[in-house]
């Protein structure tokens, strides 16, 4: 089973992931995880650390002249602002972070002892696992694509109607990794605002994923179901508070009716290998019914909270004195929804991979292959 586990605090040595279960024989280009990692690093919005930071993998393990070997691969990113061991003790807890609820678990007398493992730094070893992954679903014709939807509550009413190749580029020419330029400037303007108040912003990301066959996941077992796998997946991102899977949280309101893709037969042929030929009309289901993939693009989009550390501090209250004090202000981003979008995405390509590689094995690409084109002759027939 694919899986992965991270380890590393914000300014320890470094961020490590060990990827379980990747199947051998397919070749890991670094250039394409490094182009992912920063990515993340960027978007207007971001504080200090941005500045320190050149994040870049080595990959240290399951691979031999690049290509994968079946065995876990380790991924490693260095931490440059490496001084955990020297950083002064934080007493003031941040209302937001995960500060006050974990030196209380921990019986930890110092927030830092906390707060250096909750921090987003940790996101970087998930985007290099992402970025593996991609590179897995792209033998499969299969793409992911996180952008920014809208922060601070300017929110873009555009869908994605281009190919993804073609919105790709627009968003890497965003300033904010958005693809609706009408609402960039005024974007961007919010978050200078943000700054000179001090303050801090959230915002909406939408991941999609296309090329994915009907048939992945299963209705079985309430942990196999993908769209609860996904969610999960997005709501372990630091700072993603909802998710919603395809038309989300309007469909409650809607009649049954308006609310359900009709099912019709008969698609353009590049469409019919992913449906089995079968046709959809609208996509309110985000491309999942029953737990299963229906051969419609996979739509997701979580909703991140404004950043908890601000420099206006909150109110809060000494761990030692119990007085009431500013709560802790370093240094930190302003705004990280385009950052986060780019973690969603990664999130979202190892989940799918996950249960792609469920379904049709994962212990070399050449099995994988075979299983996925058979699977697919006997949808079409
Ligand atoms: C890419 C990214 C960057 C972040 N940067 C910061 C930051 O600079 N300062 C901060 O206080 N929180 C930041 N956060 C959010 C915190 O990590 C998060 O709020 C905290 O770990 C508590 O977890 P929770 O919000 O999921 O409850 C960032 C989140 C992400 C996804
Ligand atoms: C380091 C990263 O994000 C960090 C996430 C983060 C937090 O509290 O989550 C706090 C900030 O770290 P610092 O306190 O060192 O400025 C961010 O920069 C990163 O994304 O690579």
């Amino acid at each position: 089973m694919l899986y992965f586990k991270t380890a590393g605090e914000s300014h320890g040595k470094c961020m490590v992931s060990v990827l379980e279960g990747f199947p051998a024989g397919i070749f890991l280009d670094k250039e394409l995880i490094d182009r992912e990692l920063r990515r993340r690093q960027g978007g207007v919005g971001r504080g200090g650390r941005m500045k320190i930071e050149a994040d870049c993998v080595e990959i240290l393990s399951g691979v031999r002249n690049n290509i994968t070997l079946g065995s876990p691969i380790c991924l490693m990113i260095k931490n440059s602002d490496y001084k955990i061991d020297a950083l002064p003790v934080v007493t003031r807890p941040r209302p937001g972070h995960a500060d006050l609820a974990g030196v209380i678990k921990y019986g930890h007398k110092d927030a830092r002892n906390i707060l250096e493992r909750a921090s987003a730094r940790e996101t970087a070893a998930r985007v290099a696992v992402g970025a593996v992954c991609k590179i897995l679903l792209s033998h499969f014709g299969i793409k992911v694509f996180g952008y920014v939807k809208g922060i601070g509550g300017i929110n873009s009413e555009k869908q994605l109607e281009d190919t993804i190749e073609t919105a790709v580029k627009i968003r890497d020419d965003s300033a904010i990794y958005c693809i609706d330029r009408e609402i960039e400037s005024k974007i961007v303007e919010k978050i200078k605002r943000a700054v000179e108040m001090s303050d801090s912003l959230g915002g909406i990301i939408e991941v999609v994923a296309n090329g994915l066959p009907i048939g992945i996941g299963n209705h079985t077992q309430w942990d196999l179901k993908l769209d609860a796998r996904l969610a999960f997946a997005i709501m372990s991102v630091q700072a993603i508070k909802a998710v919603e899977i395809g038309t989300g949280f309007d469909i409650a309101n809607k009649f049954g009716s308006e609310a359900h893709d009709e099912i019709f037969y008969g698609y353009p042929k590049q469409k019919k290998t992913l449906t089995g030929g079968f046709e959809r009309r609208t996509n309110n289901a985000g491309g999942i019914e029953g737990g299963i993939s229906n051969g419609e693009p996979i739509v997701v989009r979580a909703y991140m909270k404004p950043i908890p550390t601000l420099k206006k501090s909150l109110r809060s209250v000494d761990l030692l004195t119990k007085e009431p004090v500013a709560a802790s202000y370093e240094r930190s981003d302003i705004c990280a929804v385009p950052a986060a979008s780019v973690v969603c995405e990664a999130m979202i390509a190892f989940e799918i991979a996950r249960a792609f590689t469920e379904k049709f094995g994962g212990d070399s690409i050449g099995e994988m292959k075979r299983n996925y084109e058979s699977y697919i002759e006997n949808i079409l027939q």
